[in-house]
């Protein structure tokens, strides 16, 4: 076993019922060696770590996939990292297309040439139009099909029944709900920060009415839902008589799926320019929990060729402070601003808790995939010691909780290890954008190529703009998000703009009527154990409805 990558293909499979690649371990290393169906189906890990992958695999054919569709190509990447003899190939198959045909444009997630050496990958073709419906579709039908082969000869309440509780700014809540409403066998509840989501985000996900979907508004931040989510994971008493599941990114399910994405791009730009396969693509993805990005550090690691993967915040900023300094904590030590070279946009310092932004879809304090990252900067650095895997793995575990305690009781820990800050600039970089570059951002493209970015993707379009002054190399950045869903930011870049309108320009006819549609939603404390409480008795009425 090695995590360093371990050369298996899917095709070794068959011969290979024990590939590293296919077997999960914690972050926090009490965890290890599950199933794949095991750690989607627990979403996190009871050490309160998150489940990685034993071994990152080589996809030494990689270049072999430049022709596939977006399914095809993601039954390959997916391949590898879960059995065949979990889920059988023509099974997996099924679940993929049936995910992928729910999205609007034929390529799944096309590629847009913008201007230069600057390519925009959509991410926001599927029914909620943002990027999470390209891991949530697929989830939906995952957890759907673990659950009717769980169920298989059972009735009434023998049935194994799942409860999904999850913590959205947003975009993931309305994601999970489109992929779970109406399922058997599930109970959704989606907690949101109340005023703190979009007005088209909020209906889309209070105006499902699907008996099986729950939204609760919570009195806080997401930060506070994300902190709710998992304490209720953490409380063995729900826990294990309600089977939770997850459907944020601390799910693994989530980061796979997105993996296949960085693949399809970098195969579109080699068909559409003269880029060559080996060729250096640089990635720059709008960050907040560190998912998808963390999704192209696999790809990356699995061999596609990635110059570097640029980190674009708002000013949210944790992950470019700690890109900057080492540190990594809420809120930035005193001084740091001038040393760290921070508020360089002249956007004054940081207030006590997370700020609300035009993206607030990355309004978040603490990135919770940060950790899955840190295991495996954690890991590099022990395997110096050449001691074997068993023992790096076991440092790493080490490492990344007592990090993850100090977060917890200081609110920061570091500066980390030099040899552990050089590892994560290695292959990243990171870049802070304001509110006020946000705006400027999506003036300038409009004016230059008439196209509309939401507010998310102009950060990671502004990031991308830096990024090519220092490098030559073709960039793709990540479009997260459909611009109508962020209708207050887009026409505040906009509306003086000849020739804007938004009706005309952005409004999809999905949204059309959309708020003022039937709702339904909870407003709830901030308080964990009251949220319990509904969650106990509203799954505890769904089950007597089958008994
Ligand atoms: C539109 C949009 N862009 C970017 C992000 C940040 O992605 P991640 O949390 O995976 O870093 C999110 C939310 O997660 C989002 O909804
Ligand atoms: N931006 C997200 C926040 C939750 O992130 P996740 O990727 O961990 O689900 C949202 O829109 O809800």
């Amino acid at each position: 076993m090695s995590n360093g990558t371990n050369g298996q293909t899917a095709t070794d499979d068959a011969a290979d019922s024990r590939n590293a690649s296919q077997r999960y371990l914690s972050t926090r290393g009490d965890d290890y060696d599950l199933s794949f169906e095991e750690v989607v189906l627990k979403g996190l890990a009871t050490d309160g770590g998150l489940y990685i992958p034993e071994a990152v695999p080589e996809a030494t054919n990689w270049q072999s996939w430049k022709d596939l569709s977006f399914p095809d190509l993601a039954l390959e990447v997916l391949s590898l990292y879960i059995a065949p003899s979990e889920i059988p190939r023509d099974d997996l198959k099924g679940i993929i297309d049936r995910s992928y045909s729910t999205f609007r444009a034929p390529e799944t997630t096309p590629l847009r040439h913008l201007h230069d050496n600057l390519y925009l990958l959509e991410l926001f073709h599927g029914p909620t139009f943002a990027f999470k419906d390209v891991a949530l579709q697929f989830l939906g039908n995952l957890f759907e099909y673990f659950l009717v082969r769980k169920n298989v000869g059972k009735t009434g309440t023998d049935r194994h029944h799942l409860t999904v509780v999850g913590a959205t700014s947003g975009d993931t809540g309305s994601a999970a709900i489109y992929g779970l409403r109406g399922k058997k066998d599930v109970s959704v509840f989606i907690l949101h920060p109340k005023g703190r989501v979009s007005p088209v985000q909020e209906a889309q996900m209070t105006t499902v009415l699907d008996a099986n979907v729950h939204n609760l508004a919570v009195k806080g931040t997401f930060d506070d839902c994300q902190d709710i989510v998992k304490a209720l994971f953490a409380d063995p008493d729900i826990n294990s008589t309600f089977n939770l599941g997850a459907v944020n990114s601390i799910n693994w399910a989530r980061i796979l799926a997105q993996i296949v994405y960085y693949f399809y791009s970098y195969f579109s730009l080699v068909k559409s320019s003269g880029l060559t396969l080996g060729d250096k693509v640089r990635y720059v993805v709008p960050s907040g929990n560190f998912g998808d990005i963390l999704a192209g550090y696999f790809a990356h690691r699995m061999g596609l060729p990635i110059g570097k993967l640029v980190i674009a915040t708002n000013e949210n900023d944790i992950l470019d402070r700690f890109w900057k300094t080492g540190r990594y904590e809420k809120k930035p030590a005193k001084g740091e601003e001038a040393k760290g070279g921070l508020a360089v946009d002249g956007v004054e310092a940081h207030e006590e808790g997370v700020k609300e932004t035009l993206s607030p879809a990355m309004d978040i304090l603490v990135s919770s995939n940060f950790e899955r990252l840190l295991w495996f900067l954690a890991y590099e650095f022990a395997a110096v010691a050449g001691m074997d895997d068993e023992w790096n793995r076991k440092q790493a575990g080490q490492e990344v909780s007592s990090w993850m305690k100090e977060l917890k009781s200081s609110g920061g820990f570091g500066p980390v290890y030099q040899d552990v800050h050089a590892s994560a600039k290695r292959d990243f970089e990171s870049e802070r954008v304001s509110d006020a570059q946000t705006v400027d951002t999506i003036k300038s493209c409009f004016r230059k190529v008439d196209y509309v970015l939401d507010p998310h993707s102009a950060i990671g379009v502004t990031a991308a703009l830096r990024s090519m002054d220092r490098a030559q190399e073709p960039h793709i950045s990540l479009s997260t998000a459909h611009p109508a869903k962020f209708a207050g930011a887009v026409e505040l870049a906009l509306k003086d703009e000849a020739g804007f309108s938004f009706e005309e320009k952005v409004l999809p006819p999905e949204f059309l009527g959309l708020e003022a549609k039937e709702k339904r939603v909870t407003d709830v404390v901030n308080d964990w154990k009251a949220v319990r409480e509904i969650v106990k008795r509203q799954v505890e009425e769904e089950l007597k409805g089958l008994a």
